[in-house]
């Protein structure tokens, strides 16, 4: 297990993480979570002891993270991707960090194997796509076979096999009982690979919880509603008590599952009504929602929830 202790990073004035502590428990994928910026690479090069802490602790079952001889025997990290020696071949960067770390010679070869690069071995890391040198990555972690695994942003430059490659992976390790922890800035992502979830913004925890638990907490219920008398429309709904706010494209959207009491408000009002349709916001929103105060770098236009107009299909509207 890996517990954080009020946890802290300075940069001058920048706090870029701010007293966190939570624990990341084995035998689960706990997915790390946080829009650009929040302060997750820098969490994570705490954890493996490359950052100091300008205050706080991380602690690796009770004892406080110690440079070891071995480091790759007992944490396995993926951070830069690219940071590699770009002149050795793939095979003689993997034997090179066997031979520090007092791995046997034979084991390079089975992570070469195990992540799909043995055909390239003997090219040079420099030559490597992103994506093949996300899996050299992955080949440096495991070498250790280490009881606790980091992945910052594992999927970057991957192709969709490759996502799913690393997703399947990512579950057997924590199935075999290892600690399991990885970095995203895509709920979505997160969503099919993480148990557990750890959400931070500006350095700050803002949710330490269950995967199920987020979503069923999260999961926001709104009725779409188009007609050409909005106004009459809005005071109609609001005057029963019902939540409204109106999309960038003049449509009004109602909190609730209420599309049955909103299609009888306007029959009996008399109001013309083009769709009454049930949305459901994604996970994707529910994150935005979440870390929307913490957000370092806006996009000039806000995101709301409902602005049917920036929203990606959930594809789970239907009409009533
Ligand atoms: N070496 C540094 N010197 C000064 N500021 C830094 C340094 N490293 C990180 N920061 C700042 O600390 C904050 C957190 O950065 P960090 O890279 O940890 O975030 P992140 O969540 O990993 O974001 P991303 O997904 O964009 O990598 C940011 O404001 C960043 O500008």
């Amino acid at each position: 297990m890996i517990e954080l202790n009020e946890l802290t990073k300075r940069y001058g004035e920048t706090v870029a993480v701010d007293r966190l502590s939570f624990q990341v428990r084995p035998g689960r994928v706990t997915g790390f979570l946080g829009p650009n910026g929040a302060g997750k690479s820098t969490t994570m090069r705490m954890m493996l002891g490359l950052d100091r802490p300008t205050s706080g602790e991380v602690r690796f079952d009770g004892r406080p993270y110690a440079r070891s001889a071995d480091p790759l025997r007992h944490v396995g990290a993926l951070l830069e991707a690219k940071d590699v020696h770009s002149g050795r071949t793939a095979h003689n960067h993997l034997l090179w960090l066997a031979q520090s770390n007092r791995i046997p010679r034979r084991r390079v070869r089975e992570v070469l194997e195990l992540v799909g690069l043995e055909s390239v071995a003997g090219r040079r890391a420099g030559q490597f796509s992103l994506g093949m040198s996300q899996r050299l990555g992955v080949a440096a972690a495991l070498l250790g076979d280490p009881p606790v695994l980091l992945f910052d942003e594992p999927v970057n430059g991957l192709d969709p096999e490759g996502i799913r490659w690393i997703r399947d992976l990512m579950k057997e390790l924590a199935g075999e009982g290892r600690t399991v922890f990885v970095s995203s800035h895509l709920m979505s992502e997160m969503a099919l690979t993480a148990e557990h979830l750890i959400v931070i913004g500006r350095g700050r925890l803002l949710a330490d919880t269950g995967m199920k638990e987020f979503i069923a907490r999260n999961s926001l219920t709104f009725v779409r509603v188009r007609t050409p008398e909005p106004d009459r429309m809005h005071q109609v709904l609001t005057e029963r008590g019902i939540t409204v706010t109106r999309a960038a494209d003049g449509a009004l959207e109602a909190v609730g599952d209420q599309a049955a009491t909103i299609g009888e408000l306007a029959a009996r009002q008399g109001l013309t009504v083009h769709e009454v349709s049930v949305q459901s916001a994604s996970l994707e929103d529910a994150f935005m929602r979440l870390t929307e105060q913490d957000v370092e770098y806006r996009s000039p236009v806000s995101r709301t929830v409902g602005q049917q107009g920036e929203r990606q299909p959930t594809g789970q509207g239907k009409e009533s």
